[in-house]
């Protein structure tokens, strides 16, 4: 799914209507009834909604939805600032509405002594992707008064206030949504923790924008949906055996930290991977053999990993509680640099290269890391905020020519082309140790099943999330761990065979 900026979104409107060809005005129209069917559909105990709206097309859609909804049999209230401008076709829905003598219009000076009523809604339909100004005073004095009102809030396509593209400044006024309807596409700000904590749920709602737009508008921001995953996965041939999927070689572990190493080897195994083995210290031998018998045990050392006897076409997944002793870190500087095959790294492995920074540079080309936000800020630098950080691993994943998986709410896979997939599957229950060695184990089993490093990046994190919710559907976010997330890899593969 593309992610467009908000003048490429306003484009593919101009471009509907006209090629459609549609009427601004029955476009707008459609966005209200798209509006109307979700709230009717998720709002069957509310009838009082408030609904209030700018004077451009965002408060246009409003005006459109207080009409449908009041004939659909909702109690409406509509709030706008009558001594502005309104647009062409937000003031013929204002004209219809003011026709409706049932339904209240009050101007927003009257906001703050209005009664509002329990169990009601409140709708933001102020600013959509049009603002690109700062909100005024009396904006900015309704945004925050309706940000203590203790009601249900839905924002009508974005959260008034927030930019659909930039990171706002700590000064910014935003409508804090319980939950954002938005049209067709996924904004760049909804899916960044500091501005995507204003939307709550977002649900996307399809108003039939250009296709013919959509397919040729290029951009380098995309947000990983079903259609992409479907044409990733490739289903197992019946007329294969196990040297069809691969050898994949985890290296992980150490003296009281055999856990990280079980799980990404459990979870290696659990996605397809033909032959695995585990590179592990020697005080864990009972417990991998006991926790994962369909691996080959491999003797990495004593209470640590310091020699890595692998096999060579294998693809390898390191550094899950490898540790940083001095023989460790040795043996696997030594080891970074004989090999040339793209593999996938993770934790102590790049701890170990951030103390060693001129190490960044025998990363094997291709090679896959997936560093958590600390992880990528010991390896690249500090940054002001998530934003500056994605265009940081945009630069490191071009000049060095790695796949960065920047691990995050919506983890951001960055790719050496320049290009950025936000994954949209996964929970706050994954917010525990031990999923990120879950997922070293599954992308490094999908890059030696021969998927490219792009693909086995985007399906890996998209199939780790994906058991994730499935998880927590089964056991709450709370109580889910690691091992259950595993454990519910089958049921995705499942659902995509
Ligand atoms: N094309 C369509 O029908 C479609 C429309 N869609 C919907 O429209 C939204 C974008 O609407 P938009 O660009 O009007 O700006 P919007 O986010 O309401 O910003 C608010 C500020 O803009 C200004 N303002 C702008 N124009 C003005 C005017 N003529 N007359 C007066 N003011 C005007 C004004 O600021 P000011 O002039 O005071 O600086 C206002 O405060 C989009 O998010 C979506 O909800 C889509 O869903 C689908 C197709
Ligand atoms: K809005």
């Amino acid at each position: 799914m593309k992610i467009f900026s908000a003048q490429q979104i306003k484009n593919c409107d101009t471009f509907t209507i006209k090629h459609e060809p549609v009427y601004s005005l029955n476009l707008m129209q459609r966005v209200a009834d798209s509006c109307v069917n979700w709230i009717s559909n998720n709002f069957k105990d509310k009838e009082i909604f408030y609904i209030f709206c700018g004077n451009g097309n965002n408060g246009g859609g409003g005006l459109a939805l207080a009409r449908i909804m009041y004939h659909k049999g909702f109690d409406i209230t509509v709030f706008i600032n009558e001594s502005e401008n309104f647009s062409k076709d937000a003031m013929s829905n204002l004209m219809k509405v003011k026709q409706i003598a049932r339904i209240d219009v009050f101007d927003f000076n009257e906001t703050q002594n209005f009664n509002f009523k329990e169990n009601a809604v409140i709708i933001d339909a102020l600013f959509g992707t049009g603002l690109n100004r700062k909100a005024n005073k009396k904006e900015v004095d309704l945004i925050n008064f309706l940000n203590r009102v203790k009601l249900s809030k839905v924002a009508i396509d974005m959260p008034s206030g927030l930019s659909a593209d930039h990171m706002i400044n700590d000064n910014t006024v935003i409508f804090k949504a319980d939950e954002t309807l938005s049209f067709q596409f996924w904004k760049k700000t909804f899916l960044h923790p500091e501005t995507g904590i204003y939307c709550g749920k977002v649900h996307l709602l399809d108003i039939s924008l250009s296709e013919e737009f959509i397919v040729k508008e290029p951009t380098n921001e995309f947000v990983i949906g079903k259609k992409l995953i479907r044409g990733i996965y490739k289903i197992r041939n019946e007329f294969s055996h196990k040297g069809t999927y691969g050898k994949t070689t985890i290296i992980a572990g150490s003296f009281g930290e055999m856990g990280a190493a079980v799980l990404a080897t459990k979870s290696a195994l659990k996605s397809g991977s033909g032959l695995t083995f585990i590179v592990a210290p020697k005080c864990g031998y009972g417990i991998l053999q006991t926790t994962c018998p369909e691996a080959k045990y491999i003797d990495g050392g004593e209470n640590s990993n310091y020699h890595f006897d692998i096999n060579n076409d294998s693809v390898v997944g390191i550094g899950p509680s490898l540790g940083t002793a001095p023989e460790t870190e040795s043996a696997f500087m030594d080891f970074l640099k004989s090999c040339d095959k793209p593999m996938v790294l993770d934790a102590d492995a790049l701890n170990i290269i951030a103390k060693n920074s001129q190490f960044l540079k025998k990363i094997p080309t291709n090679s896959i890391i997936t560093p958590h936000p600390k992880e990528f800020e010991r390896l690249f630098g500090k940054t002001d905020n998530s934003f500056k950080r994605l265009e940081l691993g945009r630069e490191k994943a071009m000049e060095l020519g790695i796949y960065i998986v920047l691990k995050d709410h919506h983890t951001q896979i960055i790719t050496p082309e320049n290009q950025v997939y936000y994954n949209i599957t996964g929970n706050s229950g994954m917010a525990k140790g031990g999923s990120g060695d879950a997922l070293l184990g599954i992308i490094t089993s999908l890059l030696a099943q021969n998927y490219s490093p792009k693909d086995a990046a985007i399906f890996g994190v998209w199939l780790h999330g994906k058991a994730g919710d499935l998880a927590a559907e089964k056991f709450s976010k709370e109580a889910m761990l690691p091992t259950d997330l595993i454990d519910e890899l089958g049921n995705v593969f499942k659902s995509l065979a």
